[in-house]
């Protein structure tokens, strides 16, 4: 089947994106790209699809069918291709050790985006392929440094900004996991207590894929002054997708989670946000905006939103969290 691929609206992109018939990307409405799916069998449940859905994102098996199914489609393909590359070059080289080297698909977008729902269907998709693949799902957030440092480096406003996480530990997380390496640890962390959560880790042992999101994932380090070359995080991926919508939404989508938060996770004394679930509403509700003006729409401004260029398939979503549109970028 073929669809026509119309040039991105060049209105909505930065202008390193722009140019008419230069466009890296292929466009699609959402109708167009799940003709895509083509016989893809759905083996997700409307059950399984609500539970895996973050608070506040309404995803449902329709959105799975038109979006979802296409995807989970196209990255087999890729899967696939890169095994066969992966054989063809260990004979090339005469090697017969058996390491194998998984795929690793890299998720970006803002905070409250719904990257953590996409993640985690995407990875119960992907699991369910005929070949049963090993799928692990790994988030940045276990990177960041814990509380203890970012209050006494003066950092607690930046969390989420670059300099919080500890892109070290990060990229040979990441070195280990592409060479193979068994039992892989890596920190997790808790929304709850709003910090990294000590001497508890993520075992990672050898999966055929690894879907690691992050606001930070397509992120670059600044080079050093010596001009070492230094690895980036998107170095270590084999396809990335990046979770667009209009700022005014994920604003709405942030601070109505969090006033949803206030009936749920905050009631609990363990919360960080504890104290937010009996003050007024009004008082939660101007915390929340003052979160997402004074850190996370700094943060989507200066260091996520500049990385969508780099992505190999952006999902504009519009409200209701419904994704509009696909952008594949041309090979
Ligand atoms: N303060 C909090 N207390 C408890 N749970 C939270 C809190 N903030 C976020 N969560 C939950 O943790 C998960 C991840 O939140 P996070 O802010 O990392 O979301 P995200 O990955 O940026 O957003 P999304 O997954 O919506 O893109 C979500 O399911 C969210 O509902
Ligand atoms: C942990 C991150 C950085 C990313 O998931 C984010 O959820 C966060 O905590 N941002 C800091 C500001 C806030 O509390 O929303």
């Amino acid at each position: 089947m073929t669809i026509a691929a119309k040039d991105i609206d060049s209105g909505d992109l930065p202008g390193n994106l722009q140019g008419g018939d230069y466009s890296p990307y292929h466009v699609f409405s959402a109708e167009e790209w799940s003709r895509f799916r083509a016989d893809t069998p759905l083996t997700l449940t409307a059950d399984e699809v609500q539970r895996l859905r973050s608070l506040n994102d309404p995803v449902d098996l329709g959105e799975v069918r038109r979006i979802y199914l296409s995807l989970s489609r196209l990255l087999s393909a890729h899967v696939e291709a890169s095994q066969i590359l992966f054989q063809q070059r260990k004979r090339f080289l005469s090697m017969s050790d058996e390491t194998k080297t998984p795929f690793v698909i890299g998720i970006a977008g803002s905070v409250a985006v719904g990257k953590s729902t996409t993640a985690r269907i995407l990875a119960e998709l992907l699991a369910r392929w005929p070949s049963s693949p090993k799928v692990d799902l790994i988030t940045t957030d276990g990177f960041l440094y814990p509380n203890a440092i970012l209050q006494r480096e003066n950092m607690m406003d930046r969390k989420g900004f670059p300099e919080s996480y500890d892109i070290g530990a990060l990229l040979r997380f990441l070195s280990a996991i592409k060479a193979g390496q068994p039992n892989v640890k890596a920190p997790t962390y808790s929304h709850l207590t709003y910090d990294v959560i000590p001497d508890r880790f993520q075992t990672i042992d050898r999966p055929d894929i690894l879907i690691f999101e992050g606001i930070n994932v397509l992120q670059s380090r600044n080079l050093p002054a010596d001009g070492k070359i230094v690895p980036m995080v998107s170095d270590f991926f084999d396809f990335s997708i990046y979770i667009d919508a209009e700022e005014s939404l994920i604003h709405s989508w942030y601070v109505s989670r969090f006033m949803r938060l206030r009936e749920t996770a905050f009631k609990s004394p363990q919360s960080f946000f504890h104290r937010y679930a009996t003050i007024s509403e009004d008082a939660a509700r101007a915390i929340a905006e003052g979160l997402w003006h004074n850190i996370n729409l700094k943060n989507l401004h200066q260091n996520i939103l500049p990385t969508r260029p780099r992505a190999d398939l952006i999902l504009q979503k519009g409200p209701n969290h419904l994704t509009e549109t696909v952008a594949l970028r041309k090979l």
